[in-house]
């Protein structure tokens, strides 16, 4: 982890090294520190050029080191002062990224080159923070508010060439980015760098600069729901109106230690960090990520083209793989192909505008739409995307067995059904595993790799291998009914009905969760996910429907408390969002603006009243307390049977899959915040009172973790012991 110094003719070359990203780590920042310093006193250099070794200039500060303190510690600040007051002139060659404190170095810096391909970017808010080395500062010096703004609030990455345009860049190139870098050097000797040094330079004036730092705060509390540091964002390049630069630093300073105070930083970087680990995956039977080659998917197909079979089409075709699309019919084709088509040209308008028109073909592997299953008799890994039909699937599998070639990989696109029965009518049971995608396939980021007790690890590394391909985080968890995510999602649907049985509304409850922090109430949400997918299920489980035990009282089952709500609406036509009326109305069928509708007042008022439910209306700390505790307590479950492997595998889940909101870490995270004794003592109590609702019971290893005081999260690993697992 040290800087190392080179002299190109009179040009000091200072090398970032600190694999695996450069981050600026205590070490590498005194050793930055003392190579420039050396280099500025040096009398055989004229210039000064700061690279990062391995192809990438910087990622910015350790993120590791968060929290904890070093004596003999280099401020990034102090660095950041030291270069901009150069009198040699200084240019960053920015290869790969240059993120966070690495973009406030390059900031530093009188000129940057960069390589066409890099990344530059202030993500500190992805992590809950904000930029805090002068970032706020120089980057509205250099580039005007508005500009900055976007891309400090939205943590956004931006190619080189938009940077370039932007102002943030002076030269991209396409190779040999160190050599321009130093042609640069070598070109400005002699020229003054007064107007180079960003510290020193005004902030340009906007029209109207309150009334848009004001739209821009009400953007953000809309849009990250509780998150802090979007709004301290805000603040900290606010102040470069009326602070003098170093004042405007001191500022960052003191928004960075309120963010802390908090707890959102520290549950952001838990969950950057748990993305990381959960692609560190092993397996009891010693199958590890790192022992286990993956094999290379040069082709793909995909049987289904309904929402989420587009959307993998999608996915595929945008990580450059040639996708094969399957429909059964040349009707069903046909409208699968346009609405592939659809999607693939907004991806290649996306790369338009990241400067990306020269990748031949636009970047996207090719796709072939056919409705001859025999095509597939040479992709590398197929993915099957029907409705969630197990005969159905079941009969593909078996066709799939003969066609496809014998190495080929058989993935099945289901999202709780069990993936052991499927692979079962199969002859290469090992290579079937259940790739659960998240709607819209395109755009959700997470990847439930369901693995089956036959499935081989090598068939585990392809699905995690191409889940990264894809950019997603891909998650391995065990088969049982629903997975993880849906299953976690069962009991707190069931405090949604229940809570709706007692007295309160769609949108109050819808709001209380907003407020907790979720992209989206679970009344939209079973909207958006149409109401009839569950009622089907109930009647498949007999539940509901002609199959429903005769002579059951209506709001029983089996002993235990059940709603027929969601069965009711649907009886009367209400599917959600596609019939225009579920839990809330819309403006036709297919729309999306949910309104609260009167008659679902009326019916839920109607209903308490037939039952002589006397009405109870939550408030939103019951609405939370209730949904979140039924949700957790279900994860404690899923970790006693060893579906997920550890804590971090909810969270990511969560996080990525189901919108939780990350500035909470994710729900487990959120337990051990918010005190393993307070859970359980809530559950306790809600579980004597209604006996009848046996997912409240609290869980076996949360009561355990409760009793040891609630250790923090890291910890429970530990605590779980050895299951027999299913992983
Ligand atoms: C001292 C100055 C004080 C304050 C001002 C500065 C503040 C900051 O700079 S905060 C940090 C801002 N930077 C970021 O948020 C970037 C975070 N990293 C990423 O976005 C990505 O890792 C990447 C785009 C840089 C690379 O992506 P990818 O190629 O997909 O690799 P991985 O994400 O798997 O990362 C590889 C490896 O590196 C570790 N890592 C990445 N960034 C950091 C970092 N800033 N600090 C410490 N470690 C980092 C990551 O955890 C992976 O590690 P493992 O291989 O062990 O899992």
């Amino acid at each position: 982890m040290a800087a190392t110094r080179r002299l190109t003719h009179s040009v000091a070359v200072i090398t970032l090294n600190n694999p695996p990203v450069n981050a600026l780590s205590y070490s590498l920042r005194r050793s930055i520190i003392k190579e420039f310093v050396d280099a500025s006193k040096d009398s055989s250099v004229e210039a000064i050029v700061l690279c990062g070794a391995n192809g990438k200039f910087c990622a910015g500060a350790d993120i590791k080191e968060f929290g904890s303190t070093s004596v003999d510690s280099v401020s990034l600040n102090h660095i950041n002062d030291t270069i901009e007051s150069c009198k040699k002139p200084v240019v960053a060659a920015i290869e790969g990224v240059a993120l966070g404190g690495g973009l406030e170095l390059a900031l530093s810096c009188h000129y940057r080159v960069a390589n066409v391909q890099s990344l530059v970017g202030l993500p500190e808010v992805l992590i809950g923070m904000i930029p805090a080395a002068g970032g706020t500062q120089r980057l509205p010096r250099l580039i005007g508010i508005p500009a900055a703004l976007d891309m400090i609030v939205r943590g956004r990455h931006v190619p080189a060439t938009e940077a370039l345009q932007l102002g943030i860049l002076d030269e991209v190139v396409k190779t040999n980015t160190i050599d321009a870098a130093v042609q640069m050097a070598m070109k400005v000797l002699g020229q003054p760098l007064e107007n180079r040094r960003l510290g020193t330079l005004p902030v340009q004036a906007i029209p109207n600069v309150d009334t848009f730092l004001d739209t821009a705060v009400k953007r953000a509390k809309g849009q990250f729901r509780g998150a802090q540091a979007p709004l301290a964002c805000i603040e900290a390049v606010k102040a470069t109106l009326h602070l003098p630069f170093l004042k405007g630093v001191e500022n960052e300073r003191v928004l960075t230690a309120s963010l802390w105070s908090t707890g959102q930083p520290q549950a952001q970087q838990y969950a950057f960090f748990s993305e990381r680990e959960v692609g560190k995956w092993t397996t009891p039977s010693g199958g590890k990520w790192d022992k286990v080659p993956p094999k290379p998917i040069q082709t793909a197909a995909v049987i289904g083209l309904g929402t989420m079979g587009r959307g993998i089409v999608t996915s595929l075709s945008k990580a450059n793989i040639p996708v094969i699309a399957i429909e059964q019919d040349a009707k069903q084709l046909d409208q699968g192909r346009q609405a592939v088509n659809a999607l693939l040209d907004r991806e290649v308008e996306k790369l338009k505008l990241q400067g990306k028109t020269s990748v031949p073909g636009n970047g996207l592997g090719s796709v072939k739409f056919t409705v001859d299953l025999g095509d597939l008799h040479s992709v590398d890994l197929i993915i099957e995307a029907v409705y969630e039909n197990m005969q159905l699937k079941k009969e593909i599998f078996r066709k799939l067995s003969s066609i496809a070639k014998p190495d080929a990989f058989l993935c099945t696109n289901t999202s709780g059904l069990n993936v052991d029965e499927i692979a079962s009518v199969t002859n290469r049971p090992q290579q079937v595993i259940g790739t659960h995608f998240f709607s819209p396939a395109n755009i959700m980021r997470l990847l439930e790799v369901v693995r089956g007790q036959k499935t081989s690890l090598t068939t585990i590394a392809t699905a995690m291998s191409l889940g990264k391909t894809l950019g997603k985080v891909a998650v391995l968890v065990g088969n049982c009914p629903l997975f993880v995510g849906n299953r976690m999602l069962g009991p707190y649907l069931e405090q949604v009905n229940y809570l709706l049985e007692e007295g309160s509304y769609p949108e109050e409850i819808d709001q209380a969760l907003e407020e907790f922090g979720f992209a989206m109430g679970p009344c939209r949400m079973m909207d958006l996910a149409g109401l009839d997918v569950g009622w089907r299920s109930r009647m498949e489980q007999g539940l509901t429907g002609t199959n429903a035990p005769p002579g059951a009282p209506v709001r029983q089952r089996n002993g235990k408390r059940y709603s027929p709500l969601a069965d009711l609406l649907c009886e009367s036509g209400r599917f959600g969002q596609k019939t225009g009326k579920g839990w809330y109305q819309y403006e036709k069928a297919g729309g999306r603006i949910a309104k609260p509708d009167p008659w679902v007042r009326d019916f839920l008022d109607k209903y308490r009243r037939t039952h002589q439910i006397a009405r109870h209306q939550a408030n939103s700390q019951e609405i939370q307390d209730r949904c979140m505790f039924a949700l957790i307590n279900e994860g404690f479950r899923v970790l006693e049977d060893s579906i997920a492997s550890g804590p971090e595998d909810i969270d990511v889940i969560y996080n990525n899959g189901y919108g939780f909101p990350k500035h909470r870490g994710g729900p487990m995270y959120y337990a051990a915040n918010v005190g393993l004794p307070k859970v359980l003592s809530t559950l306790e109590n809600y579980s004597k009172a209604n006996p009848d609702v046996p997912s409240m019971k609290p869980a076996f290893l949360l009561r355990k973790l409760a009793a040891v005081g609630g250790p923090p999260i890291k910890e429970w690993r530990t605590q779980l012991g050895n299951t027999s697992s299913k992983l």
